[in-house]
């Protein structure tokens, strides 16, 4: 390659870089995937290194992420600089990781790591002053990054105060959206016919620059934190393992498996170790972190224009495929909702075959513009869901055919409804719906009946032996004997695993019950709030949103259910047979952890509201400090007003206390005194 190709193919690249950067860290809504990123940023890379004459401090190869445009975020600028971090894609590069850090220090290794998986979110910056929170922000290009204060207080984990740090003090970490909460959201877009997350970390960012962080709220956004900028030198600690328990202890979220390791060797075995249980984590991770342990050693190697030289980024395999779309076909959920699966030529990717991937809805369809016959680029979201990427639309040789979505549910014949770009068979008995119905009833994190596997239930449907879940509670054992390959044995215990199911609790029950929307997470808050069946059934719109997690169209859809005279039935139904319908966690204690005190006169005797807010778990004391959770005002309020905004400890009106009791509890407060 003489000098001028490579100049050209660098402006290529960096142009081209420029326009994904945009698309990812500006718009949440990436072209490509990370690895096709990577490629190219690494081809950049090494053009650059081959002919320095081409290198430039404005190469997206120098920068960090992206400038934040004109928006409805106010830029700040960070105190001290944020960054990104170099990877390492197998063990050879990170071998080499460590020969430079023993180049640049003149000192052999192995050296002390600290091991943190790579959750993939975004990195927030919080700033501190006398222990109180500030502000929060993005971190834009590493310099300037927008402040999104409000959307962050949304993520409960967050301290807004702190005892015992440095006065000026910068922590960072990372925003994420649990892959529980990135599913029921995608579902939730499904259901509405939208344009769907194409992963965790661009739903995160999605949720986290929300103009109203009202909707930031219901996204159920978490956070870990794992490094500090001001601030480090003044906390006198020595270690990166000691930062983050210094975190912990201070009260931030830290990602509770990190660990120690000795050299590349030490890091490779807990990246192969974590690798294998990647599938189990809570939130998507898209690799490990590998820290040196010593502090000291940072300000020897310090930073590049773009990361530190202390760390690396290992990242997991993200491997892609092509393979060939061969067909699509129309499933039918426990909803009605009619979903297009992907039929693919089988590829192995990852460790296994993949041969079917889901195509969400009609406006994603659209969207990927893709036909039957067409050659896809496939990989697996965070190491698990099979995905595809895009279509390779040069390999198009005309013959492919548009999907085509059926006029009848595939399942019972009844012609389909369509509600924008959802369709929905409208058919309440159809068949689909009910073995998804009992299926998912019956699964381990539902109803947990071990035994009622999917061949059974199948089975049971066409002998007529049940037709919803409230007639599992009625088989008896000749009923089952009669079914193929049924001996005394396995119906006994099947029998006995049904008996056992009536009693999981209204957390687990809500979520069996397959209420749109509602997931493990939303079931027990609900139970929380409700405490009981009945009360959930008389639930209005306003309680329901008050439920942390539940949006507008969750609420909605929930009422509808709760007002359906079939789903009323089958609730008296499994009721009649001794399914319990009681919260198993009780909500006594809503308020726990937080300390109250009050000022001024209220509406009620202030010991009325003291005994209330103690039965709720809080603490009340009769004077302000930093401990205090909030103040609340009343007429005539004294000189504890003055104290409390001196310490920034915020203040509620009786009004807005109420508000929050009943938000809390999900009872009016007549109901609680
Ligand atoms: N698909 C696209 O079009 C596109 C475009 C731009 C960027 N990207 C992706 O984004 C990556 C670059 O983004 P980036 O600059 O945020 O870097 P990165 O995600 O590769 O790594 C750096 C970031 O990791 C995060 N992190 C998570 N856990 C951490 C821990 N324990 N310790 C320290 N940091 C931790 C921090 O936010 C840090 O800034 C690329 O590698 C690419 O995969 C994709
Ligand atoms: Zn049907």
């Amino acid at each position: 390659m003489t000098l001028e190709e490579a100049r050209k193919r660098v402006n290529e690249l960096r142009d081209l870089i420029r326009y994904h950067n945009y698309r990812y860290y500006v718009l949440a809504d990436p072209e490509i995937s990370d690895a096709e990123y990577d490629r190219l940023l690494r081809e950049l890379k090494e053009l650059e290194e081959r002919f320095p004459e081409l290198k430039s401090p404005d190469s997206p190869t120098e920068q960090v992420g992206a400038r934040p445009l004109e928006s409805t975020f106010r830029p700040v600028r960070h105190p001290t600089r944020m960054y990104s971090l170099d990877n390492a894609f197998s063990f050879d590069e990170l071998k080499a990781f460590e020969e430079r850090i023993e180049r640049a220090l003149g000192r052999k290794g192995p050296f002390a790591y600290t091991v943190e998986h790579k959750v993939d979110g975004l990195s927030v910056n919080l700033y501190y002053e006398d222990g109180v929170l500030v502000y929060g922000a993005t971190r834009g290009d590493g310099e300037v990054g927008e402040e999104v204060t409000q959307n962050l207080l949304t993520i409960p984990t967050i301290p807004r105060r702190l005892k015992g740090v440095p006065e000026r003090l910068e922590v960072r970490g990372e925003v994420y959206m649990p892959i529980e909460a990135f599913l029921r959201l995608n579902e939730e877009l499904e259901e509405r016919g939208e344009k769907v997350f194409k992963n965790p970390r661009n739903a995160a960012a999605g949720s986290l620059r929300q103009k109203d962080p009202r909707i930031t709220a219901k996204r159920g956004l978490r956070a870990t934190f794992y490094a500090l900028g001001l601030g480090l030198e003044e906390s006198g600690l020595q270690t990166q393992y000691e930062l983050l328990l210094w975190l912990k202890e201070k009260g931030f979220p830290v990602e509770h498996g990190f660990t120690r390791a000795l050299g590349a060797e030490g890091v490779e075995e807990v990246y192969q170790d974590w690798l294998k249980k990647r599938r189990a984590l809570p939130f998507e991770a898209d690799g490990v972190v590998a820290k040196l342990d010593d502090l000291s050693l940072w300000r020897e190697l310090g930073y590049t224009a773009r990361a530190p030289r202390f760390a690396i980024a290992y990242k997991f395999p993200a491997e892609e495929k092509e393979t060939r779309l061969l067909d699509v076909v129309f499933q039918v959920g426990r909803t009605g909702r009619v979903t297009p699966v992907g039929i693919l030529e089988p590829v192995f990717i990852e460790g296994s075959e993949v041969s079917r991937v889901t195509l969400h809805n009609e406006s994603y369809i659209e969207e990927l513009d893709i036909r039957i016959g067409d050659w896809v680029l496939v990989h697996k979201a965070g190491g698990v869901i099979p995905e595809v990427i895009r279509v390779l639309k040069e390999r198009r040789t005309g013959e492919e055919r548009p999907i085509v979505w059926p006029e009848t549910c595939p399942e019972c014949g009844f012609h389909l409804v369509k509600e924008g770009k959802v369709h929905r068979c409208p058919n309440p008995l159809c068949p689909a719906k009910r073995f998804e119905a009992i299926r998912h009833y019956a699964s381990r994190k539902a109803m947990d009946i071990q035994g009622l596997g999917e061949k059974l239930i199948e089975k049971l449907l066409e002998k007529g032996l049940v037709k919803d879940v409230a007639d599992l509670y009625r088989l008896r054992k000749e009923d089952l004997l009669g079914l193929e390959r049924m001996g005394e044995k396995s119906a006994e215990n099947l029998l006995r695993q049904i008996e056992a199911s009536k009693h999981r609790g209204l957390e687990r029950l809500l979520y069996a019950l397959g209420l749109p929307g509602v997931g493990e997470v939303l079931a027990r808050n609900l139970a929380a709030r409700f405490q009981s069946m009945d009360r959930l059934l008389e639930a209005s719109l306003e309680e329901l949103l008050q439920v942390e997690g539940v949006g507008e169209l969750t609420a909605r859809a929930i009422l509808e259910t709760l007002k359906d005279p079939a789903f009323r039935d089958l609730v008296r139904r499994l009721k009649e047979a001794g399914v319990e319908m009681e919260a198993k966690e009780k909500g006594g204690e809503a308020l726990k952890g937080l300390t109250f005190v009050i000022t001024g006169e209220l509406s009620r005797p202030r010991e009325e509201v003291k005994a209330l807010l103690r039965r709720l778990g809080a603490k009340v004391t009769d004077s302000v400090s930093r401990k205090t959770s909030y103040l609340v005002v009343g007429e005539n309020p004294g000189s504890k007003l003055e104290k409390a905004r001196s310490l920034g400890v915020p203040t509620l009106t009786e009004e807005e206390l109420y508000r929050l009791l009943e938000a809390r509890t999900g009872k009016k407060t007549e109901e609680l005194v």
